[in-house]
């Protein structure tokens, strides 16, 4: 499995799948015969771009119901919408049931990486709760109902977008890849965080390192499991890339990587949320010193999962 971002389409033989970052979304449709999503995350003044999931092998792509995915042998891509509406558990219970029984089903149980790309994510539902807990009281419920035939619990965003509704996708390999789910040091597992936070804990893993790749979840200013440095966006980055280090580093991810950890300066295709537009320049000056200068880096202008985070950062290294 490889990435690749590009302000153009590519028509290449070798995709599993392609996510179009743009300003009004699409639901995932086959494209030439390649799954595609058109995520709505960009605005008028940031130009579009697509990221594009290279294939291991002969792409066998389809459609199921609301589910659009690709198979290559060793990768299932899924992807499904959950359209507007006043409360998101039961559809988010029943896009996550649908799209497990499919990975289940063709053989791809071991769940590597998921975007969850929430419209409204932090305004109330039509019972007054917050889109996000209602979206993770779904998600958690499904993980439920799979536990012990979908493998783990993965690497993973939650994130704002520009429009309405959920989009998912996921990507997730077969059930005998050696995968491994790594927890930060400096914070509580998220699966675990108190119920103050929400019915259901929100169900994901730090980071997920297999087959030489380390895809690192959406990382935000929280210790333990506390927002810090409210309203402060320096003492946010600083927070957020020292969590990322400390992931990353040789204490911790050198427990699954024999050949030890990384630095930030090892991160690629690097996504950095950034809820206040105001704050993006501050931000991207700051990411221009901490990473390398061949990094691919975008900058989102999205809500976060808790309206106190000013900015959140994902990335891979591969
Ligand atoms: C920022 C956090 O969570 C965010 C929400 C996630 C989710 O619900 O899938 C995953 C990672 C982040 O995008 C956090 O809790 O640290």
């Amino acid at each position: 499995m490889k990435f690749e971002q590009s302000g153009e389409k590519s028509d290449s033989q070798n995709i599993l799948a392609r996510v179009a970052f743009e300003k009004n979304g699409f639901a995932p449709e086959l494209h030439h015969g390649v799954p595609t999503v058109g995520v709505p995350m960009t605005t008028e003044t940031e130009p579009g771009f697509h990221e594009v999931f290279a294939a291991s092998g002969p792409v066998v792509a389809g459609k199921e119901g609301n589910l659009v995915y690709a198979v290559d042998g060793r990768h299932l891509f899924c992807s499904v919408q959950v359209s507007e509406r006043d409360v998101y558990r039961d559809a988010a219970r029943i896009a996550y049931d649908s799209a497990f029984e499919l990975a289940t089903r063709l053989g791809y149980p071991n769940i590597l990486r998921m975007w969850n790309l929430v419209g409204g994510i932090i305004d109330e539902n039509a019972d007054g709760m917050e889109i996000y807990r209602d979206f993770c009281a779904g998600r958690a419920e499904a993980f439920a109902l799979w536990a012990g035939r979908i493998l783990h619990i993965p690497a993973a965003t939650g994130i704002g977008t520009r429009g309405n509704g959920v989009y998912l996708y996921f990507i997730s390999g077969r059930a005998d890849a050696e995968v491994h789910h790594l927890e930060n040091p400096r914070q509580t597992p998220a699966y675990h965080y108190p119920d103050s936070y929400g019915p259901k804990a929100p169900s994901f893993a730090r980071a997920t390192f297999t087959d030489g790749i380390l895809y690192i979840s959406g990382t935000a200013s929280i210790i333990g499991d506390e927002t810090v440095h409210k309203g402060d966006i320096s003492g946010q980055v600083d927070v957020t890339l020292e969590n990322i280090a400390t992931l990353i580093s040789t204490e911790n991810l050198g427990k699954v990587r024999p050949e030890g950890g990384y630095t930030l300066q090892d991160l690629d295709l690097i996504k950095v949320y950034v809820s206040r537009p105001e704050d993006i320049p501050f931000v991207r000056s700051r990411c221009k010193e901490v990473f390398s200068p061949d990094a691919r880096v975008v900058y989102l202008n999205v809500d976060i999962c808790r309206p106190d985070l000013l900015v959140e950062i994902e990335a891979i290294v591969q």
